[in-house]
């Protein structure tokens, strides 16, 4: 748990499975990773025609790269879900399956549509910024 940084939900907003905003205070380091794709350590897209296990190969390779940084799930701040596809069922599979991997971590995310993703056969990717408390020097 990131006793640091604050998420934001709002009475006035409709009510999402995702905070509005995420509060990082002065003094943190911020992560910019890399967007998590499904690929695996030969560099190749693994299940190729699969919404929800590729979103999950996703949250499993940021999950390696925090882990690279000394930190998790509950550290990152925002993330943007890129979905390759123009049917908005396969957006919503990719999204409950990565919104299910942050648990209580409701973090401020968009979910976006998009024409093709980098790699031959990509489906999902997922972009995320993290906070962690600055190492002590
Ligand atoms: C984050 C999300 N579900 C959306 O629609 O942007």
């Amino acid at each position: 748990m990131n006793n640091k940084i604050s998420l934001i939900h709002s009475a006035d907003l409709a009510q999402t499975d995702y905070a509005y905003a995420s509060r990082v205070p002065s003094g943190m380091d911020l992560l910019y990773l890399a967007g998590a794709c499904p690929l695996n350590k030969d560099g190749k897209i693994l299940n190729p025609n699969d919404y929800e296990l590729q979103a999950e190969t996703c949250v499993e390779k940021l999950k390696t790269a925090l882990k690279e940084c000394n930190a998790s799930l509950d550290d990152v701040v925002y993330t943007r879900v890129l979905v390759a596809s123009q049917n908005r069922t396969d957006l919503v599979t990719a999204w409950e399956t990565i919104r299910s991997e942050f648990g209580n971590h409701d973090v401020p995310s968009t979910l976006s549509g998009v024409t093709v993703l980098g790699y031959s056969n990509q489906l999902v990717e997922i972009e995320a910024v993290a906070a962690l408390e600055k190492l002590s020097q």
